[in-house]
């Protein structure tokens, strides 16, 4: 698994009457292959989980993956980490599913008939080959959910950040999404209001006014949530 260090990270944002600290001096170690950041709206695991890739950017303290540090290997680090945004549309930019994907392979595979041919056999691992050329307009929001996961999986990140990646789906595609993270080999940092799937990851942090005031088993973490909540 990876290993994810935040150091003494602040992050504050500018607001009319000063600046606004959203996330307070945190420091963290992540190697668990499943986290979960659970808490209420606008508590600040968004801006937690975006730090990880480089999308938030530390005010003091330094986000460090895998050695790399995120504020000077951006580049390096979003190699390995990829992001998956609550809304599929946010990452599908190219007219088909196969396309899309495609995009996402242009760096591993040059020629267009070998990425192609690989493009569909990602779409085909998520049981969406029978899309590959519909228009991403076309398809349902569990189809758009599963193929912007399938663009930035394609990748073989050795991280995934999701962001409330089933919070757009009615309960069938929510539970096929959740079902296809939690198998992934990769290490899995989810940000969720779902507790039923944080509780099944192996470790759990409860954010609450930009800090973490809970860490550890998930279930745990899970308890804590709903009594406070
Ligand atoms: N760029 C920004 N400028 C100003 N305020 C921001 C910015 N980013 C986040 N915030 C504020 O910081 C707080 C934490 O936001 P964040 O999105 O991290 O919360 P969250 O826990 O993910 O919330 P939710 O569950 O509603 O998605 C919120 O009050 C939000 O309005």
């Amino acid at each position: 698994m990876s290993r994810i260090d935040l150091d003494r990270v602040s992050v504050r944002v500018p607001a009319a009457d000063g600046d606004l600290l959203i996330l307070d001096e945190t420091s963290l170690t992540l190697t668990e292959q499943r986290i979960a950041l659970i808490g209420p709206n606008g508590s600040g695991k968004s801006t937690l989980a975006r730090l990880v890739n480089g999308l938030v950017t530390p005010t003091t303290g330094r986000v460090v993956v895998d050695g790399l540090d995120v504020a000077e290997e951006g580049r390096a680090v979003r190699r390995r980490v990829a992001f998956a945004f609550t809304d599929p549309a946010a990452q599908l930019v190219m007219p088909t599913a196969v396309e899309d994907v495609a995009l996402s392979l242009r760096r591993t595979h040059r020629d267009k008939a070998a990425r192609r041919r690989a493009a569909l056999a990602v779409l085909a691992s998520y049981g969406l080959e029978g899309l590959a050329d519909r228009s991403v307009h076309a398809l349902s929001g569990g189809q758009r959910q599963l193929l912007a996961l399938a663009g930035v999986l394609a990748t073989e990140p050795a991280v995934l950040v999701a962001d409330e990646p089933t919070t757009l789906l009615d309960l069938g595609n929510s539970r096929r999404v959740g079902d296809l993270l939690l198998a992934l080999p990769q290490q899995l940092l989810l940000v969720t209001h779902d507790l039923e799937l944080a509780a099944r990851c192996e470790r759990a942090l409860v954010v609450e006014g930009g800090r973490v005031v809970f860490d550890g088993a998930a279930e745990a973490a899970v308890a804590r949530y709903r009594a406070t909540a």
